[in-house]
């Protein structure tokens, strides 16, 4: 740790041991605002999480919860260009778990993604993110309840690793020459202005991330698993993702052929199958209860994600962990992005993060209070007390502000 970063006096680190998680009663968990709206969603949720550890447990466990510092407020602590100082890695490292608000990544120039960078740090090959319905959650859709997913988007490998070389420049230049003399290329239309970006995706990538999602998918008691993948096109990458994934699910998990393959059966039931991802867009709108835990590429689970989540309302309300499995370091985080316009309005929906929080209180082994905070944001949409995106689409609704939505939450987990 730095001079910047305040230990808590009280508490102690969580730890794996044995491939198991060891949570003290009083974890030590380092905590980024986050940009933009990050620091009015922050304040907003941590209050949700204390309140229901609170009264889940009484004094007898407490999270202490200790801040660490990525993008703009990093700069203001740190100085010029410390986007993403050494300690904060060295903190989530330590300590095990983490929890964060977005960060901004400016778009076609500037730093590369402060985002990604940590999930790569940290080999975070997992993103988790479920997108459930809560009862009365305006949707587009007309059942929306028919929703009921478990994404796991690779998250380290893929064309969202940030290799990629600018058009003119001399690295764009070398490339593109290795591409024509050398791998015989002629497929590039226009070669001098062509910028190039590379698509990593290996087996075993492909093999951590789809042992997850089938993992989960036996423990949960789910009814299948779905590849999701453009290898048709892509054949190596994507097609790869698909191979690699079925022969790993018959190799360890012993899945048989259906009807001649490719779609297999574990002995527990559960199908695994692939679907070409155009397709799965549409039908995820048209007959969604065909799919439940999905496993996805980096960039295919990215549009995933908030396509899915407006089904059931928007990424105001959807959450998500990036997690190595092997390690057990998890970082919890919403779908969504800064939202900067709202920034420091206190209006915003903080439903994503206290949802990650809820995530990361049930991957501690602290249902009872993960369960609290469930039923308390479930009561209070009912009652229709909600932020502006839902309330712009819900009859009868009160409009209340973000700080507002959590003390909502709060009063109901007082009084269950
Ligand atoms: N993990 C991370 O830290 C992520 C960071 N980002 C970064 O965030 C920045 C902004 O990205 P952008 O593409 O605008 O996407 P955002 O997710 O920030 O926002 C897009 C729109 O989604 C709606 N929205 C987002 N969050 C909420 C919320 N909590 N409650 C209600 N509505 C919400 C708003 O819609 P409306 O206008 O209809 O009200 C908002 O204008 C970029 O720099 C991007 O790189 C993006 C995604 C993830
Ligand atoms: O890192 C970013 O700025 C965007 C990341 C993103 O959209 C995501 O991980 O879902
Ligand atoms: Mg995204």
């Amino acid at each position: 740790m730095d001079k910047y970063i305040k230990v808590p006096a009280q508490g102690e680190k969580i730890s794996m041991q044995n491939g198991k998680l060891v949570v003290p009663n009083h974890p030590i968990i380092p905590f980024v605002e986050g940009d933009g709206t990050g620091p009015d969603i922050w304040r907003a949720s941590v209050r949700v999480f204390d309140a229901a550890v609170q009264k889940a447990y009484g004094d007898e466990r407490k999270i202490e919860w200790m801040e660490v510092y990525a993008g703009e407020k990093s700069l203001q602590v740190y100085g010029e260009n410390e986007w993403l100082p050494q300690s904060t890695i060295n903190a989530f490292n330590e300590y095990l778990f983490g929890i964060k608000g977005p960060l901004t990544t400016p778009v076609g120039t500037g730093i590369r993604s402060i985002n990604v960078a940590l999930r790569q740090e940290l080999d975070l090959y997992a993103c988790v993110r479920p997108v459930q319905y809560f009862d009365g959650v305006p949707s587009p859709v007309k059942r929306p309840q028919d929703v009921d997913m478990v994404i796991f988007r690779e998250n380290t490998e893929d064309i969202y690793a940030g290799i990629e070389y600018r058009a003119g420049t001399d690295e764009a230049d070398k490339v593109r020459g290795f591409l024509t003399r050398e791998m015989k290329v002629t497929k590039i239309r226009f070669p001098e202005t062509s910028s190039f970006g590379i698509k990593p995706v290996s087996r075993e990538g492909t093999e951590r991330l789809v042992r997850a999602a089938i993992q989960f998918a036996i423990d949960n008691g789910r009814k299948s698993v779905s590849l999701v993948h453009k290898g048709n096109i892509m054949k190596f990458t994507e097609g790869g993702f698909r191979d690699w994934g079925y022969e790993l699910a018959k190799r360890e998990f012993g899945g048989v052929e259906l009807d001649g393959g490719p779609w297999l059966q574990l002995p527990n039931g559960i199908v695994i199958k692939d679907v070409i991802a155009d397709n799965f867009l549409q039908q995820i709108l048209l007959r969604p209860t065909d799919y439940d835990v999905i496993a996805t590429l980096n960039l295919n689970g990215d549009y995933i994600s908030d396509a899915l989540a407006a089904q059931v309302g928007g990424i105001g309300i959807a959450p998500g962990a990036n997690i190595n499995y092997v390690t057990g370091h998890a970082i919890f985080e919403a779908t969504h992005g800064t939202a900067p316009k709202y920034a420091g309005k206190d209006v915003i929906n903080p439903s994503s993060v206290i949802l990650s929080g809820e995530m990361m209180l049930r991957y501690m082994g602290w249902t009872e209070a993960a369960d609290l905070i469930l039923k308390g944001l479930d009561q209070t949409i009912q009652q229709k007390t909600v932020t502006y995106d839902f309330a712009r689409s819900m009859e009868g609704a009160q409009e209340v502000k973000t700080s507002a939505f959590a003390d909502h939450i709060i009063e109901k987990i007082n009084q269950m």
